[in-house]
């Protein structure tokens, strides 16, 4: 599991830490050019501030040297030096000072009234102005330095040069004073020139008075204020002047009390580092998607790969675990070429079971030559096979009994594989013993079935025939068909098919079915009889056939005795009973009209009292005769006994047809009969009952027959009587 998570982690980690690296040394390195290009603007500003400072202290210099020199010769000159000598062309200001400045310049007197000025307007008294009083009351040679302010709403300064003047005693004889404006330091004189939006600037630190310019722009101003920056030359500007962020320098002249500001903006500072910025983060970020789509691609790959590795890993286990699992011995041998001939087969693979066979652990059998693992597969010509095998490409399967040891078979296959043979050897005793078991228990039971007299056969799911007796043999052949492995349908004939289909449905449903079948004078009882597998499922049926036609021919010969009468030959009571009730039934069914008679000889016991009972057997024959002669032959006559007879007559269109019927019997009987010469007259008596659609038993039929009987014989014999309801004619009918 472990491992697992170790695989799938390790190639997305390894691209992580890549990136990481990456995005590290490249955010180091533009954070690292960044700081550079700061430091780099910063001193670029510091470089031009001091440049600044120093052209602001130089003209200063200058200015402070003018005003000496205007001193020293004042003094020469007891007092009597004019500006306009003093700042004429090629005089003595203009060796110091460019004239075109036209550098304001006023002479003041000692009183501190204006005596006169050049090139700007002057206060007229500046007795109560601290720089005069302070060069009146101080003597000293020494140019005081300040910066008031000029304009009270524009912020504006001058840079005020101011040198105390002497007479020649040494006493006060006013001042000279010279005005500069920053501006011109900021604008014209000798002018520093910065990338766009950059800021020059000259501040007063003692005022804080200001004037700067921003490219062409220049303006005043008292509020700039500068904190400390990040390095050293740097200042940072506190109170904006346009919103726009920058990088300041100052450089301070400390002897006029001024400062010298440049400031570039942060932008135009920072613009190459972030152009090289946008570059590196550009080509990372590059980079980036292309590690990462190689990783993707790359886990995918090997997830594929381990995917593949890890399905033909198991595959090769579960191979390795069915072989040796396989109820075969199996040799994987490799053919030993010497000589460019196959001399042997050395043992490549084995599994478990071929181990077991040679008797050896599985490990020590590889790599060996089996010609000398196993002699004796070499003296029985194994080795030879093998080779016939491996060359001829062609499988070999046999089947053979151990030579030595307790006797066993063997089946033995042998495949030709890539430069040797696979070989399969499996144990095959068990299944040839019950084989052999098999055919034995088969024998015995075709025998018996042999000789059984009945026909059986079994016919499987498929209505095939798969086996069949002796007897049924001899049926088959009688009718000339063939039967094993042939359908049913096939082997009975479409119609015997169709009739036997019902049975063979119903034992294919799992029931033991039973019937009888004619074929012409033969009779045979059929049982079929259905086999189960071991889930249940009717897989065919046994069909056992009795040839029945003695039984049948018996039976029908018995049945026929009890029903006839041996006197007449007509059907006696039992036969009359069981016509009876099936014309009673038919009646009922079909709504049609039957009738019963009932007959009886009139005075017979004379007949035999008077000429014996040979003579009365006659004549009761030949009344049977009569009674026969006179009816239909779908009419049934019978003698139930002694002299009673009684007729069934069915299918009667009408009731005349059966008193017609009767009155002729009546009329025949009374005619001699000649009995073997013997002459004798009688007469008979009928009770004619008849029935349709009517709630009787066979029983309540004839005793009303035998009513209407005993009618007659009560109305003198020699007649009939009829049941009225049914008696359209007379109920009697004595003819003539
Ligand atoms: N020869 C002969 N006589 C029989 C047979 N069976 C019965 N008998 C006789 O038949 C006679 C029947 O007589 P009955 O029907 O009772 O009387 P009957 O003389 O016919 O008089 P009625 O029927 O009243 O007219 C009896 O004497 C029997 O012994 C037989 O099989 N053969």
């Amino acid at each position: 599991m472990l491992r697992k998570l170790y695989r799938a982690t390790l190639l997305p980690s390894f691209a992580l830490v890549l990136l990481g690296t990456m995005w590290t040394a490249v955010l180091y390195q533009v954070r690292q050019e960044r700081l550079a290009a700061r430091q780099e603007a910063v001193l670029q500003a510091h470089e031009q501030a001091r440049t600044l400072a120093d052209n602001t202290g130089y003209l200063l210099r200058q200015a402070d040297h003018a005003s000496q020199l205007f001193r020293v010769k004042f003094e020469e000159a007891q007092g009597q030096l004019g500006l306009a000598e003093f700042a004429r062309p090629g005089g003595l200001l203009a060796s110091l000072i460019p004239p075109r400045l036209e550098l304001p310049v006023a002479l003041y007197r000692n009183d501190g009234s204006l005596a006169e000025s050049l090139h700007g307007r002057f206060d007229d008294q500046v007795a109560d102005q601290a720089f005069f009083r302070a060069l009146a009351e101080r003597d000293g040679d020494t140019a005081r330095v300040d910066t008031p302010a000029v304009g009270a709403h524009a912020a504006q300064w001058r840079i005020r040069v101011a040198r105390r003047l002497v007479d020649e005693q040494g006493r006060f004889a006013g001042a000279i004073v010279l005005l500069v404006d920053p501006a011109w330091f900021i604008e014209d004189y000798d002018r520093v020139q910065t990338a766009p939006g950059g800021l020059v600037l000259l501040q007063s630190r003692v005022t804080g008075l200001a004037t700067g310019r921003v490219d062409d722009r220049l303006f005043h101003t008292a509020t700039l204020r500068f904190g400390p920056g990040a390095q050293p030359e740097e200042v940072r500007d506190l109170t904006p002047v346009d919103g726009v962020a920058r990088l300041y320098a100052r450089r301070a002249l400390p002897r006029y009390g001024l400062a010298a500001v440049v400031g570039h903006t942060l932008d135009s500072a920072l613009a190459r580092a972030e152009r090289r910025r946008d570059l590196y983060l550009g080509s990372v970020g590059l980079a980036s998607l292309l590690v990462l789509g190689f990783t993707a691609l790359l886990t995918q790959q090997s997830r594929r790969l381990r995917r593949s590795t890890e399905a033909a890993e198991d595959a090769q286990r579960q191979l390795r675990a069915a072989v040796d699992a396989s109820l075969d011995a199996l040799f994987l041998l490799k053919a030993h070429l010497a000589g460019g001939e196959i001399v042997d087969f050395v043992l490549a693979d084995v599994n478990e079971r071929g181990a077991a066979m040679l008797g050896h652990p599985r490990a020590e059998l590889l790599g060996q030559p089996m010609g000398e693992l196993v002699p004796a597969w070499r003296e029985e010509g194994f080795i030879d096979k093998y080779r016939t095998v491996l060359i001829s490409g062609l499988p070999l399967e046999e089947e053979f009994a151990t030579r030595t040891g307790e006797p066993r078979w063997l089946q033995h296959q042998i495949v030709a594989i890539d430069g040797g043979v696979a070989v399969t050897l499996r144990d095959i005793t068990a299944v040839r013993q019950s084989i052999a078991a098999l055919r034995e228990s088969e024998a015995r039971l075709r025998t018996i079935a042999d000789n059984m007299p009945a026909m059986i056969a079994y016919v499987d799911r498929d209505e095939v025939y798969r086996f069949h007796n002796r007897s049924y043999q001899q049926e088959f052949a009688r009718r000339g068909v063939q039967a094993i492995g042939r359908p049913a349908r096939a082997v009975l004939g479409e119609r015997r098919y169709a009739e036997l289909l019902p049975h063979i449905r119903r034992a294919q449903a799992g029931e033991k079915v039973r019937f009888e079948e004619d074929e012409g004078e033969r009779s045979f009882e059929v049982m079929y009889i259905p086999q189960a597998d071991d889930g249940g499922h009717v897989i065919g049926f046994h069909v056992v056939r009795n040839d029945v036609t003695a039984q049948k021919t018996e039976q029908r010969r018995l049945l026929k005795l009890a029903q006839v009468d041996p006197l007449t030959g007509l059907a006696n009571r039992a036969g009359f009973n069981h016509k009876l009730q099936e014309a009673m039934v038919q009646s009922r069914d079909q709504h049609t009209l039957m009738a019963v008679m009932y007959l009886d000889v009139d005075r017979f016991k004379p007949v035999n009292d008077t000429h014996g009972h040979a003579v009365g057997d006659a004549l009761l024959k030949a009344f049977a005769g009569r009674l026969a002669h006179a009816l239909r032959a779908s009419d049934t006559v019978a003698r139930l006994g002694g002299d009673e007879f009684t007729i069934v007559m069915e299918g009667l269109r009408q009731p005349d047809d059966a008193l017609a019927a009767a009155a002729k019997i009546v009329g025949a009987m009374r005619a001699p009969f000649d009995l073997d010469g013997t002459t004798v007259r009688i007469s008979t008596s009928v009770g004619l009952a008849f029935y349709r659609d009517a709630d009787l038993t066979p029983a309540m039929l004839l005793q009303r027959a035998d009513e209407l009987l005993y009618q007659a014989k009560q109305a003198g014999r020699d007649t009939f009587r009829a049941d009225p309801a049914f008696a359209a004619l007379p109920a009697t009918s004595d003819v003539a």
